[in-house]
């Protein structure tokens, strides 16, 4: 578990951290997202020990990273956004040198690399000159480089950004596979679309806090559920009013062209019921949907900047959507 508590960083007089919390759990694939200049890069840079901070703490497994900035790096394997590669080496000797920066040398450095490399599929390149390697197979060959001491959490900085689609699906590919062999994975992006496919958790900050974080699927069930209710009447439009209009979870009802836009505060069971009773009183329904949420709008919603809303975790902020 790595947990980030009161986390504040100041370059100059600015504050580009002001007390971020983060919670990433053991195995998780975390996605880290927040608009130009939240703070993302700053806090990986604190997460792997690379950057100091003013105040607040960095533990894995209630051990104070910070404090122990050596134990931190033999625990975090971190790929920057931008990755030096030494072009006038081969790649067995660019995982060579990596390896022999965490003191593995010999038979077990090379047994080590060339499964990572397989994992990642570069077995073959192995005496080819990295200068020679195409974006992606470089950015596929950091990250075997950053597996090279079998860190348990892999941080990457916005891994997928210049990689064209089918790159860009491969290297998710492999992110999923390290996450099935028990990683922990920390993915800071701007592409919400592709975090929401791959991630089992998401925190959002701006401002350089937390603004929201937790699991995917609670969130965006949190979401849909706030989201209204469309339903599409064929025939009997007024009992479906009469219907709606005396149920105890309809909020308001409007029409959107011809269907129903009810706001429904009851859960799945109550819509059920809903949907039951408009048909026991002749209704013929031929639609009847909870409109769906999307990370996207959750990100803009949180990121706007004319109301200033600020809370530390999603329980804390159960009213923002109703
Ligand atoms: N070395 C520095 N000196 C002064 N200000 C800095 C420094 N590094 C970052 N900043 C400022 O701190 C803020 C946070 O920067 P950071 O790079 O962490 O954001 P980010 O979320 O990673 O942004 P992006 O998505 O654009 O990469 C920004 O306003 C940035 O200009």
């Amino acid at each position: 578990m790595l947990t980030i508590r009161n986390l504040h960083k100041i370059y100059g007089k600015y504050h580009a951290l002001s007390g971020l919390d983060m919670n990433v759990a053991d195995g998780a694939l975390y996605g880290f997202v927040g608009p130009n200049g939240a703070g993302k890069t700053t806090t990986i840079k604190i997460m792997t020990g690379l950057l100091g901070a003013e105040e607040g703490s960095v533990e894995i497994d209630g051990t104070d990273a910070l404090g122990e900035p050596d134990a931190l790096k033999g625990q975090i394997g971190y790929v920057p956004d931008f990755f030096g590669v030494y072009d006038n080496l081969t790649v067995g000797e660019y995982m060579s040198f990596f390896a022999s920066c965490y003191r593995i040398d010999g038979l077990v450095a090379r047994k080590r690399y060339t499964a990572l490399l397989e994992q990642v599929g570069l077995e073959d390149k192995l005496d080819f000159y990295v200068d020679g390697l195409s974006r992606g197979m470089k950015q596929r060959l950091c990250l075997a480089r950053a597996l090279i001491h079998d860190p348990a959490i892999l941080i990457l900085d916005e891994p997928t950004s210049g990689l064209d689609p089918r790159t860009r699906f491969e290297f998710k590919e492999i992110l999923e596979e390290l996450k099935c062999a028990g990683k922990t994975i920390i993915i800071s992006s701007h592409v919400l679309s592709e975090l929401s496919e791959m991630c089992t958790d998401i925190g959002i900050i701006d401002q350089g806090r937390m603004v929201l974080e937790g699991n995917i699927g609670d969130i965006l069930s949190r979401v849909n559920a706030s989201n209204p209710l469309v339903i599409s009447v064929y025939s009997n439009m007024e009992q479906a009013m009469a219907v709606l209009r005396r149920h105890p979870c309809v909020q308001t009802i409007s029409m959107r062209e011809k269907d129903i836009c009810v706001r429904f505060a009851g859960d799945s069971a109550d819509e059920a019921m809903l949907l039951q009773q408009l048909i026991d009183a002749g209704v013929l329904v031929n639609g009847f949907v909870r409109e769906k949420g999307s990370l996207e709008s959750v990100f803009m919603q949180l990121t706007d900047h004319e109301e200033e809303r600020v809370v530390t975790s999603y329980e804390a902020e159960s009213g923002l959507y109703s």
